[in-house]
């Protein structure tokens, strides 16, 4: 069996190389000639996989991304051909979450606006939004939602208008598939009437496709409105993100609100359980068994984190400014964007420290934040 899987995945070989042969690619510039005579390819959200990537790779049985999002596989076409397809739902959802949430302290600091007492709003409330609203009533934030599919198949939490949303709250954070058709299109949810529309003072986060903005009304509307912050992980037009969009941006990085390492381990250890049921085969690999161990460092708050001790907790386990810095610093070189994710350090999720010696102080909300605890 030939298995044709992107560079960008962890974890590739120790898992699948007892089923054949693994050749690893760069995804965004696969050819037709390198899956041409493979079984099984495993891709990221960067590898358009459709008729003219696939036509005459006859071999293809079984397509699998390692991402939440698959707006970049024609499913249609892959339906039509038979060939199996799969994704990895929920494997990042707690370092999306995560992400957010640190944007999130990271602007109440440099704004000297702290994050508690506000109201954020939260658009789509599947995993990456739950995993943020728990974050946010972990530390006591109010949150509002709107996802008019969960509403209408009964989910029930409470969930709001687009348009009550926009008005009610102070930080908005969009959580959404790229989607074009449908009741609920998503392709420019957010465009310039709807971003004159946000109140004073917003900060708006993106983290789902940057399609879901309207890249060239954002830097108009927001060269008019100071007032406005952004924080964006996603662009329209990747790699390539508008050169005059990013200076106008707070906090700036390369598609990268997943990529923790366990996230990405889980994408990949998905693909390779829905691998073996096709086959009709055992999991004989633990995932456990391929992450490292939890930071062995344990740190004993002496008492409870007022909104800067915690931003500091978590620049502990991740410093979003160092990914900022080096985003401006390198989005315009010759495949800056790319090289970015490529190298990215893996950042560990708030799981991997281990809160001490916390007994009898009022810190549970840490625990429920994500963070470990010693005997927990
Ligand atoms: N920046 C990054 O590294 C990552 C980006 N993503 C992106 O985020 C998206 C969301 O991820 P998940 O939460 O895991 O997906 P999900 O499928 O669990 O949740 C998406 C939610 O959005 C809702 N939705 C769809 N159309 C809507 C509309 N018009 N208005 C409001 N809600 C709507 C759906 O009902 C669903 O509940 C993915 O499709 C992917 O494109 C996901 C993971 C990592
Ligand atoms: O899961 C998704 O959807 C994502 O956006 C991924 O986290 C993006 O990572 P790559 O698949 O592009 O490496």
């Amino acid at each position: 069996m030939k298995i044709v899987a992107d560079e960008n995945m962890p974890y590739v070989e120790a898992l699948f190389a007892d089923l054949g042969e693994v050749v690893m690619v760069d995804g965004r510039t696969l050819t037709q000639a390198q899956v041409k005579d493979a079984d099984v390819l495993l891709v990221r959200s960067v590898t358009k996989v459709n008729k003219s990537l696939l036509d005459g790779c006859d071999r293809l049985k079984f397509v699998g991304s390692a991402t939440i999002g698959m707006d970049h596989l024609d499913l249609d076409y892959l339906k039509q051909r038979g060939i199996f397809c799969t994704n990895a739902p929920g494997c990042n959802a707690v370092a999306v979450g995560e992400y957010v949430f640190n944007a999130m302290l990271e602007l109440a600091r440099r704004f000297h606006s702290p994050l508690k007492g506000k109201t954020v709003g939260i658009v789509g409330a599947g995993n990456t939004g739950t995993a943020l609203q728990k974050c946010l009533e972990a530390y006591g934030v109010k949150t509002l939602l709107n996802d008019p599919l969960l509403e209408q198949s009964g989910d029930d939490r409470e969930f709001v208008s687009l348009d009550e949303l926009v008005e009610r709250c102070d930080v908005i954070s969009l959580h959404v598939p790229l989607t074009r058709d449908g009741e609920h299109p998503t392709h420019y949810l957010f465009d310039k009437a709807r971003l004159n529309a946000l109140a004073e003072d917003t900060w708006l986060l993106n983290c789902c496709r940057g399609e879901v903005i309207d890249n060239r009304a954002l830097i108009e509307v927001k060269q008019q409105r100071s007032d406005l912050k952004l924080v964006l992980d996603v662009w329209e037009g990747e790699p390539l993100p508008l050169p005059e969009l990013v200076p106008l941006v707070e906090i700036a990085t390369p598609h990268i609100a997943g990529y923790s390492l366990e996230g990405k381990a889980r994408g990949t250890f998905m693909l390779y359980q829905a691998l073996m049921a096709q086959l009709g085969k055992q999991v004989d690999k633990s995932l456990s068994s391929l992450l490292p161990p939890l930071w062995s460092h344990q740190l004993s708050p002496l008492s409870v984190p007022d909104e800067k001790a915690l931003l500091c907790l978590v620049r502990l386990v991740y410093d979003l400014r160092d990914d900022d810095e080096l985003f401006r610093q390198r989005f315009q070189n010759d495949k800056g964007f790319d090289l970015m994710r490529k190298n990215h350090k893996h950042r560990r999720e708030f799981s991997a420290l281990m809160l001490a010696n916390t007994a009898g102080s009022d810190v549970d909300w840490l625990f429920e934040l994500g963070f470990s605890g010693v005997g927990l």
